[in-house]
């Protein structure tokens, strides 16, 4: 059988602002269905190299590779440039930090919205997975209602099922716990978890919270002013002593991590 490919592959990406050094030389290889946790304090990149793996942003240099496929130089100001980046970006669902629900369509269009626009399913197909999927996420009964009528868990939870609707590779969430409460950030990480163990997808998770990498990771790094400080299976990044991440883990204001 074929070997199967990384899900991602970061060698030596960088970027700058003008003299913001943003990213620098961030190297790392995500197996194929993993969970990988990417922790980091505020302002140090986290959310660049999201943007870099989905094509929004360019590295300055190095090589991004998702499932082997060289995203680096795709241009979208060509037609195949175009047709590749529509093809990478149908391998991604995006979890973003405030949920971005469409405030004006209820929560199964919201579900429904990218079947609608990007999967070739009837109507029947599409509210069939619409409600599947709102009872994956624990919301079988919320169909009919707006986003403002929901909690800020619930409004993450609808989220989630519309980042999984089109069944996508690789599942990217910025900062999901963001905001909520302990429980509600539990019940969110059981969701990963659950997902992760039912859909066999990749997750790319930033995160503030060691609580929650402690939980979910499968492979841990950690991003400070841009250099990829630690990386690795959990078990052994926790193991390996380093200065960053016990500061990190530990809490504590005593080590290489200043605040900006
Ligand atoms: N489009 C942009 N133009 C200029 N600077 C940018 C741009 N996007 C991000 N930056 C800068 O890159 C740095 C890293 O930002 P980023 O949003 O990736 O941080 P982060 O680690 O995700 O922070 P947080 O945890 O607070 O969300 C910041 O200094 C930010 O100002």
């Amino acid at each position: 059988m074929a070997e199967q490919q990384p899900a991602i592959t970061l060698e030596k990406v960088c970027k700058s602002f003008g003299p913001n050094r943003v990213l620098h030389e961030v190297s790392l290889t995500l197996p194929a269905g993993k969970i990988m946790v990417m922790l980091g304090p505020s302002g140090t990149g986290k959310s660049v190299l999201l943007r870099c793996l989905v094509g929004l942003m360019k590295p300055d240099s190095g090589r991004i590779f998702i499932e082997g496929q060289d995203i680096t130089g795709l241009d979208e100001r060509r037609s195949a440039g175009r047709e590749q980046m529509f093809a990478l970006r149908r391998k991604f669902g995006m979890l973003f930090q405030d949920g971005a629900l469409f405030d004006d369509m209820c929560v199964g269009d919201n579900v429904a919205f990218p079947l609608r626009q990007h999967a070739k399913l009837s109507e029947r197909e599409i509210a069939a997975r619409v409600a599947e999927d709102l009872e994956r996420v624990g919301l079988k009964n919320a169909q009919r209602k707006m986003p403002a009528e929901l909690s800020g868990g619930m409004r993450k939870r609808v989220a989630f099922a519309r980042a999984i609707a089109l069944r996508p590779k690789i599942v990217l969430c910025d900062e999901p716990s963001s905001g909520l409460d302990p429980v509600m950030s539990a019940t969110l990480d059981e969701l990963i978890l659950d997902l992760h163990r039912t859909l066999g997808m990749t997750f790319v998770v930033i995160s503030h919270d060691t609580a929650e990498a402690r939980k979910i990771a499968d492979y841990v790094g950690l991003l400070y002013k841009g250099e990829l400080q630690a990386f690795g299976l959990k078990d052994e990044v926790l193991r390996s002593n380093q200065r960053a991440i016990n500061q990190f883990f530990e809490r504590s204001t005593e080590g290489p991590i200043q605040v900006l």
